[in-house]
């Protein structure tokens, strides 16, 4: 089942919460809307649910234009950050509860509704805990019996906001799996909010990169990390190292450093290039053309970063944001270079990437 937004604006007086947004999800997908509070996740989230109303613009699904049509006629199943299971009911009940409120010609009879809510207690893997009562269950439990709720008026959409938002990392960690697992088993068109890019990045098919009530970029988790559309995207999703400079006969020139760019033939004013700690690598050669000295190690488990500043003799030297630069090492490479603080190494940049200062908007 699909859904198609088209030009959609939201207005809370004179803030635009969603601005021009365009998006569309195909029947089936599991895709995350992500990026920083306040940026209109939920706003988008809510105005599909039909729990708001935009400005402008229009919401199709399936391909019907439901823009005015209220949450009852939307097929919508929702989740929230905060449970909202009903605590004086158990949880058998919770997950009945969208079956019983039908209309009495819709309502199945008891013996299915009981067969129904045992199977989707199962999905969740929770049916043991049939007869408790929310405040007898942990958070990851409740959340599951909460989407078991949401799955059982077979909803044709699956909304869920921050729905692993207030539990603690390894349930978090661990829900995100399963969630996953069963959008394999159901398919049902799902889009859930997250500000939490390693989230978004585990979860979702297509990440959709939100900004101040803007999409940014709407991607695979791989394309939006490999090829951010925007400054904003590089620096939201993954660490990166940002370096001033400007595009200059196939080099980017910072302050005395000539990094070697392949393919650019471009000359361009004064910008931004971006490049991920794991881009760089350390040599054990201090008299590379990009010379540096280690600050800082910070070891990971699995990786080491470190934090290394720009050794030059030009008055102004690299222009690096911060004044210096992360290289993440794998701990082989960490140790086969066995690094120590305050000496100096060389480095090699493997990738960059940069926008046109023209085109690009300017990083927050
Ligand atoms: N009812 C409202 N009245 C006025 N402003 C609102 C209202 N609802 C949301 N906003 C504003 O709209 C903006 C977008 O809010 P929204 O909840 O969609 O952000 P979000 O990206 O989901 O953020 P978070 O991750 O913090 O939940 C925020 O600046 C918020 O303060």
């Amino acid at each position: 089942m699909s859904i198609q937004v088209n030009h959609l604006t939201k207005r809370y007086g004179d803030f635009t919460a969603l601005d021009d947004i365009d998006l569309a999800i195909d029947d089936g997908e599991l895709v995350a809307l992500l990026g920083p509070s306040g940026c209109g996740k939920t706003t988008l989230l809510r105005s599909i649910a039909g729990m708001e109303f935009a400005d402008s613009g229009n919401i199709l699904l399936e391909g019907r234009d439901m823009t005015f049509e209220p949450i009852r006629h939307r097929h919508v199943g929702f989740v929230f950050q905060h449970y909202a299971l009903f605590n004086h009911m158990s949880v058998f009940e919770n997950v009945a509860y969208g079956l019983r409120v039908r209309p009495r010609a819709q309502r199945p009879p008891e013996a299915e509704i009981s067969r129904r809510v045992h199977e989707l207690l199962d999905l969740v893997q929770l049916d043991w805990l049939a007869k408790r009562f929310p405040p007898q269950l942990s958070g990851g439990q409740r959340q599951r019996i909460a989407l078991a709720r949401a799955l059982a008026v077979e909803p044709r959409y699956l909304l869920l906001d921050e729905p692993f938002g207030a539990l603690d990392a390894s349930v978090r960690k661990e829900l995100r799996r399963w969630l996953r697992r069963l959008h394999e088993e159901l398919h049902v068109t799902s889009l859930f909010v997250t500000h939490d890019q390693e989230e978004a990045m585990e979860v979702a098919s297509r990440i959709v990169v939100m900004n101040h009530g803007r999409i940014e970029q709407v991607g695979t988790p791989e394309a939006v990390y490999d090829s951010p559309a925007t400054p904003f995207v590089s620096t939201f999703i993954g660490s990166v190292n940002v370096l001033h400079g400007s595009l200059r006969d196939g080099h980017f020139d910072t302050g005395g450093w000539q990094l070697p760019i392949p393919n650019a033939d471009l000359n361009s004013r004064s910008q931004n290039a971006f490049v991920r700690p794991h881009d760089i690598e350390i040599v054990r050669d201090a008299s590379t053309p990009w010379p540096v000295r280690i600050r800082h190690v910070q070891p990971m488990g699995s990786s080491y970063h470190v934090e290394a500043t720009p050794v030059t003799d030009t008055v102004q030297g690299p222009r690096v944001e911060n004044d210096y630069l992360t290289v993440e090492l794998t701990r082989q490479t960490f140790k086969t270079l066995a690094l120590e603080v305050g000496e100096v190494v060389g480095i090699r940049v493997h990738h960059l990437h940069w926008f046109h200062q023209e085109t690009a908007p300017a990083l927050d």
